[in-house]
């Protein structure tokens, strides 16, 4: 490759320096060249005269003139030292002067032999190992190699790895998505996972769940690449069918079909002749995190890459979690700083089908399998992903709301960087009550007093308003049965119809224990769906899964849904009263109370608390 396309290629074979740097013995001052032997003595009082040689030895001059006895020439940092000179005086210890004989240097300081002389092949000698095999060149070795005269760079030839998506609903990103319609994430991540390890990644698009198709696909994607790497269509469904075809092509076929390892049992491993596959199972994170643990070695070995460096950290694991006996189960983690300094590991939760679980982590642990979860508190060795975790300077964790999107979008404008584990209001609660977190937003209401997150106080923590959101039932806008109906109305509507289906919500949510306050105990049709989120419920609706359920504003709004207001919810933080100076808490609540700030919420449809 030529030097300038060689950037994060790796060395094919050992390089050695065609010239030496640097190719002469060069001034690295300004001043005269000379001879050490005729400043003996200088002083500032007995100065040495020296008859000054009629060049000037600019940077790229081949010096014409030798240095006599008791003679000096001028010369410029890079200039080439002529022939006699074993020494340079930097000019400031120096005076010219026109005298009898001509033009004199008068030196005022006695130099050494070699003073400010950089000599030949000091920084790198002709034939010396510039780099060896094997060298990720990064814009330091480029430096390196041009100033050694080397042009061309032999490198190894990038692996090409092809990938495949295989699923009848899969979409690609940017296109409508049809109902029941998922977008191809993995080949995404995955083409861009192979190339951060070297490879050079051939993307093959997406494949329906059909034998004759998919082998057709995978013989195109062997003939294309050195690599294949497939995800999709590996476990139990009548539609994973590719490591079939895998155990028809060449041998070796199927190597491993099933691990014991959560997230990743249905992985599939092979070799095509010399090709490896990998089929990867389809649930996103699985996906991910089976390449990087069996497909990204592999394709950094091809790419003459050394194995990835690895980076681990202790932390406390923040709640109990639970795991599957029998696997080896991989828990992926976010980091917050507890109130000692040490760090509190949160579990992203969020489980195999999620698409976001790998991309927000710092971490994860193993639980191993003969264990059925890890508790609360125990000390647990955190890998990190990425190799490194920088925590932010702001950590929210509680409930989630699209307000507190809008807050840390004006710090992160100020530079300042704000990180929401959305953990759920109690969690939150527990959190904030143990000093990890900044803030900890919920939205808790008391039953007993009909009030707002303020019942649940506790010491060392202070609530600080945030703002209210307007909770009201959700219905299709075409639904003539709830059209005109205020939120009060549209409740006793939805209870009485049994043609209407409800989407309820999760036990101990605010929202569920305002709705079970307002059925006063009757239980419509429906109520044992009980998701965990606004969006949920609203997604419910618009989708026709149900008719009718209750969620805030921003949300019906978000998803064109018909909406009859009942009360307001109110959003708040519980802040430790430990963290209240620090310069980022500080920034919060500024942005909070700042004029841009409350117009972002009120553009969001929030009103002030
Ligand atoms: N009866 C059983 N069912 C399942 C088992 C089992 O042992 N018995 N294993 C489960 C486990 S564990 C996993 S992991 C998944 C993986 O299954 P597949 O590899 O067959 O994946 P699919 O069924 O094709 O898809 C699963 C899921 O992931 C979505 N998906 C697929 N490809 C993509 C893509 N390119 N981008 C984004 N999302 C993708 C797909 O829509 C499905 O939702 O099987 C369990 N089931
Ligand atoms: O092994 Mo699957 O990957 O649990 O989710």
């Amino acid at each position: 490759m030529p030097l300038a396309a060689a950037l994060g290629r790796v060395t094919a074979r050992s390089l050695a320096a065609v010239a030496d740097a640097p190719p002469f013995d060069r001034a690295s001052m300004d001043g005269f060249a000379l001879r050490a032997a005729d400043t003996l003595g200088a002083t500032e009082a007995a100065p040495r005269r020296l008859r000054l040689n009629a060049e000037l030895l600019t940077c790229g001059v081949a010096p014409a003139i030798a240095i006599e006895a008791g003679t000096a020439t001028a010369i410029a940092t890079g200039g080439v030292i002529p022939r006699g000179a074993d020494a340079v005086v930097m000019v400031e210890q120096t005076e010219t002067e026109e005298g009898p004989e001509g033009p004199v240097v008068l030196v005022r300081r006695a130099a050494a032999p070699g003073q400010a002389i950089a000599h030949a092949g000091s920084d790198i000698a002709r034939g010396e190992t510039v780099l060896r095999a094997g060298a990720l060149i990064t814009s330091r070795e480029i430096g390196m190699l041009a100033a050694a005269g080397l042009a061309m760079v032999p490198v190894v030839r990038r692996p090409r790895v092809a990938i495949l998506s295989t699923g009848d609903e899969l979409v690609p990103p940017g296109a409508p998505l049809p109902p029941g319609g998922i977008y191809d994430s993995n080949a995404a991540i995955l083409a861009a996972a192979v190339a951060e390890h070297g490879g050079e990644p051939v993307p093959m698009g997406i494949h329906r769940d059909n034998e004759a198709v998919l082998e057709a696909a995978l013989c195109r994607a062997l003939e294309a690449a050195d690599m294949v790497v497939m995800s999709g269509g590996t476990s139990k469904g009548a539609g994973d069918v590719s490591h079939r075809i895998l155990g028809r092509l060449l041998p070796p076929g199927v190597l491993v079909h099933g691990v014991a390892l959560k997230p990743g049992k249905p992985l599939c491993l092979g070799a095509v002749g010399r090709k490896p596959v990998a089929v990867l199972p389809g649930f996103p994170t699985s996906a991910v995190f089976t390449f990087q643990e069996f497909a990204a070695p592999v394709i950094r070995a091809l790419a003459g890459l050394p194995p990835r460096s690895e980076a681990a950290t202790e932390a406390w694991l923040a709640v109990r979690t639970p795991s599957e006996a029998g696997r080896t189960e991989y828990v992926m983690v976010s980091l917050a700083e507890d109130a000692t300094g040490g760090l509190a590991a949160w579990p992203l939760g969020k489980g195999s089908g999620s698409v976001t679980a790998f991309s927000q982590a710092d971490g994860f642990f193993a639980i191993p399998a003969e264990e059925q979860g890890a508790s609360a508190g125990s000390l647990q060795s955190i890998r990190l992903i990425g190799g490194a975790h920088a925590l932010p300077e702001l950590t929210i964790i509680g409930s989630h709301c699209t307000g507190l999107d809008a807050i840390l979008d004006l710090l992160a404008a100020e530079g300042i960087r704000g990180r929401s584990l959305a953990v759920g209001s109690l969690g939150g609660l527990a959190a904030a009550k143990r000093g990890e977190c900044d803030f900890a937003p919920a939205h808790l209401l008391d039953p007993k007093t009909g009030r707002y997150n303020r019942p649940f106080l506790a010491p060392g923590l202070t609530l600080v308003p945030g703002w209210r959101r307007v909770q009201g039932v959700v219905f299709r806008p075409d639904d003539t049965r709830f059209t005109e109906l205020d939120g009060r109305a549209a409740v006793r509507r939805g209870a009485a119809d049994p043609g209407l289906l409800l989407v309820n919500r999760n036990a101990g949510s605010g929202t569920r224990i305002l709705l079970d306050g307002l059925l006063g105990g009757a239980k419509p049709p429906g109520y044992a769906n009980q998701p965990k989120s606004h969006n949920a419920v609203a997604a419910a609706v618009a989708q026709g899964r149900a008719d009718w359920g209750v969620a805030i504003r921003s949300v019906a709004e978000a998803y064109g849904l018909g909406f009859a207001p009942l009360t307001d919810e109110h959003y708040d933080f519980f802040l430790p009263e430990a963290r209240a100076e620090r310069p980022a808490v500080r920034a919060f609540l500024a942005a909070l109370a700042s004029e841009a700030g409350q117009a972002r919420l009120r553009g969001l449809g929030f009103s002030p608390a």
